[in-house]
């Protein structure tokens, strides 16, 4: 693809008898930020280290900015800017000695490397910081200070590796802004790895749910969450003042509404799968019923849901299982013809 920044075919790695990655094919194209999400030991560094020429595959490739990652490690590094989940820095030298450090290494002309610095210390949001031992920083500030370090040398592709791990959650939502205005800003590719699905789902363009190193799905939230509830277009959530006493029976009434698909009842909140929104017809119904309606919710999918569904539907122990039974699982449904 000509706009493909990172391309991976076929990726695996095995140690030993274990696939870390499995048969990976990914496209990142420029300017998008991708997600990498997964939980731990889902194979998302291993991935990682292949891209940078950091590890060989086993089989496949990693093509970053046009080069092979194994046989061109050297070009691949001019071109990226790799942020590891831990930033290590000389902790009795400042923010601007760290970078200049750093800078320097990276083969910035000596002629740029200190204003270039400033810059790109006071684009990080820490200008007020430059004379500061990095010792003394925050977890956040570190990342920040990673984040110029990766920068410096003006890469085309970025890729953090779990980089808001241990931050505060203002730091957080304050970071991911920072990675977001950067990338559009600048037009910079970004490779983000996370196991935060609500962070990812801040920040990313696209996302790729990532487990047992293989890549499950991949697209942007409302391609993911139209692909996996394509049955369950329209959920509302109904909560009542008191728990329903004879369950059974409410389900039984609810299902003779043809939109309704399926029911689940926990006390004195029901949820209403429907093919429909027939929202009013089921505030209608409860009322009618005598029932003291507290609350109405129509559901949204978002990558809560998306998560849920494979990881807590057992989906990560057998990844060859088709997805699909989120409501099975817990909800009365109405019998196909
Ligand atoms: N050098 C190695 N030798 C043997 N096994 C390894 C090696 N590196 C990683 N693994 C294994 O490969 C699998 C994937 O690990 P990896 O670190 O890539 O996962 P991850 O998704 O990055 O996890 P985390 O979020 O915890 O960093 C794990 O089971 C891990 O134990």
């Amino acid at each position: 693809m000509e706009n493909a920044v990172i391309q991976l075919r076929g990726l695996t790695k095995c140690y030993g008898k274990l696939k870390a990655v499995d048969d990976l094919n990914l496209v990142v194209n420029k300017g998008e930020i991708f997600g990498l999400l997964g939980p731990n030991g889902a194979g998302k560094t291993t991935a990682i280290l292949m891209m940078l020429g950091l590890t060989e595959p086993t089989a496949g490739t990693a093509e970053v900015c046009g080069y092979n990652a194994t046989a061109n490690p050297i070009a691949v590094k001019r071109k990226v800017g790799y942020m590891p989940d831990s930033v290590g820095f000389y902790d009795s030298m400042t923010a601007l000695e760290n970078l200049l450090y750093i800078a320097r290494l990276n083969g910035v002309a000596e002629a740029e490397v200190k204003e270039r610095a400033h810059d790109m210390l006071k684009e990080v949001g820490l200008g007020a910081d430059i004379n500061k031992k990095t010792g003394a920083f925050s977890r956040g500030m570190k990342q920040r200070l990673g984040l110029a370090d990766v920068l410096i040398k003006q890469p085309e592709v970025i890729i953090l590796d779990e980089p808001t791990l241990g931050i505060d959650p203002s730091g957080v939502k304050e970071f991911l802004a920072l990675i977001r205005q950067l990338s559009r800003q600048q037009g910079l590719t970004v490779l983000l790895s996370s196991h935060h699905l609500h962070q990812v789902q801040q920040v990313c363009d696209r996302v790729g749910i990532f487990v047992g190193g293989k890549l499950l799905v991949e697209g942007n939230l409302d391609q993911l969450s139209r692909n996996l509830f394509a049955e369950e277009n329209y959920v509302v959530d109904i909560t009542l003042k008191e728990p329903v006493a004879t369950p059974w029976r409410l389900e039984h009434a609810l299902l003779q509404m043809e939109a309704v698909e399926k029911i689940a009842v926990n006390d004195n909140n029901i949820e209403i799968a429907c093919s429909q929104n027939v929202t009013p017809d089921i505030v209608r119904f409860f009322v009618n019923e005598n029932f003291d309606i507290t609350g109405v919710q129509q559901k949204e999918y978002g990558l809560d849901e998306i998560y849920q569904k494979y990881f807590e539907n057992n989906l990560t122990e057998n990844t060859d299982e088709k997805p699909g039974g989120f409501f099975q699982k817990s909800f009365l449904q109405k019998s196909k013809q």
